[in-house]
C-alpha cells in the first residue's frame, strides 16, 4: 500500500501512465512515463520528476512523493527506472560565450547546470573561443562516449556543429565528402540546442518558444525529430552541409553581409539588409536537383516525399528561372562528372559564391515542415520583400 500524503492510495503503471488512485478510483496523478524525467529514492520514499507542458509551449518541472514500505517503493522504483529509456545519461556542451548578447554562459549556469544535474548526466563542457572550434573539436571528439550534443548558443553554432557531426560521420563511414551522389549517412547521435543566440530560429521552429529552460527539459527528456540535412557541392567538392533551408541571391547577401557586422550583435539582422536590399539586382538562376521518385530508397536515409520546396511566385516570369529535373542516365552521369569548380556559380548567374549562402539548418519531421511552411514563407511575401529571393529545399534526407 502507497502514501500520497495523508491518503492511501493505489500505483498502477499501464500503457505508458503511471496513475495514483484511491481505493475509490478517484484518480489523484497520471503522468505519462515518457514526461518522466527522473525517478530519485530515499528510504520509504519516492520521488517522480516530470515535465508538465504549459498552453504557451514552455514546460516547467513538478515533483510529487509517494511513500510505502521499503519492497514495494524498491519495487516501483525499477519498473520506472527500468521504462525510462533514451534519457541523455553523458553529453558534450559546447558554449558560445559570444553568441547573441553574450550570455550564452550566464544561460547554461543558471538554467542549465542544476537541470542536468540533478538528472545526473555527465557533461563534458567546452566553452568555444573562436569559430571553426567546433568543428575541429568534432573531427577528433570520442563520440562513444557520449549520448548526444548540446549547443548553447545560436543558429550558427547548431549549424557548424550539424557540420562538423556530419562529415565526421560520413568519415567514418568512409563516405567521400566531395561526391555529391553519395547517400548522406545518418548520424546516431542528436544534438540539441539551448537558446541564446540573436535569433534562435530553429529552437523557435522545434518547441514553439525560445525558452532555455523548455530546451533543456525537451534535451533531459530524449526528445528528438529527425533531421533534414542536404548537402550544397560547388562542382566537385564539398561547400557545406544543410537542413531546412538554402537561401541564395538577396537572401544570401542578406546573410552575408550581415555575418560582417556580426559586432553589432543580433541587431544587425535589423540594420543590413536594408543595405543589401538596396543592392540588389536580378540575375538568372538555375536550379537543378535529383528528382525523387516513389520506388527511391536509399539504403541510408529516409525519405519524406517531398524534396524541393518553392516559395509561390518563384517561378514568375520575372525571375527568368530555368527549372530543370535531372535524371540519372549515363549521359547525364557523364556530364556531372565533367562538371569544373564554376559549375555551381556559373549555374546561378554571374554571382560569387561567396554570395551563395545556406541559413536556418533544422531538424524537423515533414509534419512539422509543412506546418511551418506557410509562417516561414509569409515573412519573404513574393515581389514584395525582395522579388528576387529564391529558396531552395531540396532533397530531404537524414536520420
Ligand atoms: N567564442 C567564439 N567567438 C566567436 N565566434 C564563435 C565563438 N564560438 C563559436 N563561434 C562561432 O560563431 C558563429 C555564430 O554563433 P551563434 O549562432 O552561437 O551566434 P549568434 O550570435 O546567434 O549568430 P547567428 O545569428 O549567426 O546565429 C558560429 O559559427 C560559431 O561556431
Amino acid at each position: 500500500m502507497f502514501h500520497f500524503g495523508h491518503k492511501s492510495v493505489d500505483v498502477s503503471l499501464c500503457d505508458g501512465v503511471m496513475t495514483v488512485a484511491t481505493s475509490e478510483n478517484d484518480i489523484l496523478v497520471s503522468i505519462e512515463i515518457r514526461r518522466m524525467l527522473k525517478v530519485n529514492i530515499t528510504c520509504g520514499n519516492l520521488t517522480v520528476y516530470y515535465v508538465e507542458k504549459k498552453k504557451n509551449k514552455t514546460l516547467n518541472m513538478r515533483t510529487f512523493s509517494l511513500e510505502a514500505d521499503f519492497e514495494d517503493i524498491q519495487k516501483l522504483y525499477r519498473d520506472l527506472d527500468s521504462k525510462l529509456k533514451g534519457r541523455p545519461k553523458s553529453l558534450l556542451v559546447l558554449i558560445n560565450p559570444n553568441a547573441g548578447k553574450k550570455k550564452g554562459i550566464k544561460v547554461y549556469k543558471k538554467i542549465a547546470d542544476s537541470l542536468f544535474q540533478l538528472c545526473g548526466v555527465k557533461l563534458d563542457i567546452i566553452v568555444t573561443n573562436r569559430q571553426n572550434e567546433p568543428t575541429e573539436i568534432l573531427k577528433s571528439y570520442d563520440l562513444s562516449k557520449i549520448d548526444g550534443i548540446v549547443t548553447v548558443g545560436g543558429d550558427g553554432l547548431y549549424c557548424e556543429c550539424m557540420n562538423g557531426l556530419v562529415k565526421r560521420v560520413q568519415q567514418d563511414n568512409k563516405i567521400q565528402l566531395d561526391n555529391h551522389n553519395a547517400d548522406i549517412v545518418s548520424s546516431a547521435l542528436p544534438i540539441g540546442i539551448i537558446p541564446a543566440g540573436s535569433g534562435d530560429v530553429i529552437v523557435q521552429y522545434l518547441h514553439g518558444t525560445r525558452c532555455a529552460r523548455t530546451a533543456v527539459l525537451h534535451i533531459l527528456l530524449g526528445s528528438h525529430v529527425d533531421s533534414n540535412i542536404v548537402s550544397v557541392h560547388a562542382g566537385r567538392h564539398l561547400l557545406s552541409y544543410s537542413a531546412l533551408v538554402l537561401g541564395f541571391g538577396l537572401f544570401g547577401n542578406m546573410m552575408h553581409d550581415c555575418e560582417k557586422f556580426r559586432w553589432m550583435g543580433p541587431s544587425r539582422y535589423n540594420i543590413i539588409p536594408l543595405g543589401s536590399m538596396l543592392k540588389r539586382r536580378e540575375f538568372n538562376v538555375e536550379v537543378e536537383y535529383n528528382p525523387l521518385t516513389q520506388n527511391e530508397k536509399p539504403k541510408t536515409a529516409r525519405l519524406y516525399g517531398r524534396q524541393i520546396s518553392l516559395p509561390n511566385g518563384f517561378l514568375s516570369q520575372r525571375s527568368k528561372l530555368q527549372r530543370k529535373q535531372r535524371t540519372k542516365s549515363s549521359s547525364d552521369l557523364q556530364k556531372e562528372s565533367s562538371v569544373n569548380e564554376d559549375h555551381f556559380v556559373s549555374r546561378f548567374g554571374k554571382r560569387r559564391r561567396k554570395d551563395i549562402c545556406s541559413r536556418f539548418p533544422c531538424y524537423y519531421d515533414e509534419r512539422k515542415i509543412r506546418e511551418n511552411d506557410a509562417s516561414f514563407w509569409s515573412k519573404f511575401p513574393d515581389g514584395v520583400y525582395h522579388p528576387q529571393m529564391y529558396i531552395v529545399r531540396p532533397r530531404v534526407s537524414a536520420n
